[in-house]
């Protein structure tokens, strides 16, 4: 009873058990290997094609109508989802400088522009480089929860806006975040696997100070900490996925290394997804 009960739902089923497959040059196959060719097999016996030499267009209606459903011209893979790239490294690397160089030579990528506490630079810019805010309302948007990550860097507040994020991600543009390399395994405890992290790193640590030294943004103590602190961020490289090294005189191979990074990451058949 058993028995009968388990033929009669086989042969019910798409399953097929075939010995062995029958071609035709000309014909499509009689029986398929797979249930997935069997739709059209027990449709369409004995549809024979045309010959190789017969008009394109004839060969591709024949095609079609043996696949019994019309080709379409729509594409077969998805837009890839927009990234989040975070570009970081100790100070004096060329953090800014390599990102002034992709906003150059690359469109579809929203640079976040980083909240800080800190005083402007000469020639910068408000809204551009930093949104530059009073410590206070520093304050007000870590209490309104409107940062992504934010630290005390240097003794100055610096945080990643949420609202960026979100508002350019959802028009497809890939984002820029450009944080210290604290901030970027903060980041990482965040964002998890979802975003890329790139460390820019010097060709050697002599090659940074004197960079620093030639910035003239520095006083010598503060010159200290930063040398110190990036001999300990050298250590959490392990956070990051990539590493590119901005070395001096050669900012277009480093540019050209992230540039690469992205197409890359682009082309993964697992795209990552990051919610904000
Ligand atoms: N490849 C390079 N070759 C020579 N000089 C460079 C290169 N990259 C950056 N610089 C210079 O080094 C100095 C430090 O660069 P930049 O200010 O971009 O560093 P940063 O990582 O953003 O530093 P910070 O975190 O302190 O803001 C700048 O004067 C910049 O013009």
């Amino acid at each position: 009873m058993l028995f009968r009960r388990l033929f009669a739902s086989i042969a019910r089923s798409d399953l097929q058990i075939t010995p062995r497959l029958v071609f035709h040059p000309n014909h499509i196959p009689l029986i398929s290997p797979t249930p997935i060719f069997r739709s059209y097999t027990r449709r369409r016996h004995y549809v024979p094609l045309p010959p190789m030499t017969a008009n394109k267009a004839e060969i591709y209606r024949a095609i079609e109508s043996a696949l019994n459903s019309p080709f379409n011209s729509d594409p077969l893979i998805a837009p890839p989802s927009p990234l989040i790239i975070v570009i970081s490294g100790p100070s004096g690397v060329g953090k800014d400088a390599v990102i002034k160089r992709l906003r150059e030579v690359r469109e579809g990528i929203h640079f976040v522009v980083t909240a800080t506490s800190r005083d402007k630079r000469p020639g910068e810019v408000d809204g551009k480089d930093y949104f530059f805010v009073t410590k206070e309302r520093f304050l007000e948007m870590i209490e309104r929860d409107e940062l992504l990550e934010y630290a005390l860097v240097y003794g100055d507040y610096k945080g990643v806006p949420k609202q960026q994020i979100r508002e350019f991600t959802s028009k497809g543009l890939d984002i820029v975040l450009r944080v210290d390399v604290q901030g970027a395994s903060t980041l990482r405890t965040i964002l998890g696997d979802s975003a890329i992290f790139i460390f820019l790193a010097p060709e050697s640590e002599s090659a940074l100070v004197n960079r620093l030294i030639d910035r003239k943004t520095e006083t010598t103590e503060t010159l200290l900490v930063r040398v110190a602190t990036a001999r300990e961020e050298v250590k959490l490289i392990k956070n990051f996925d990539y590493v590119v090294v901005n070395a001096d005189g050669k900012l277009e191979g480093a540019v050209k290394l992230v540039e690469s990074i992205i197409d890359g990451e682009k082309a993964r058949v697992r795209q990552r997804r990051a919610v904000i």
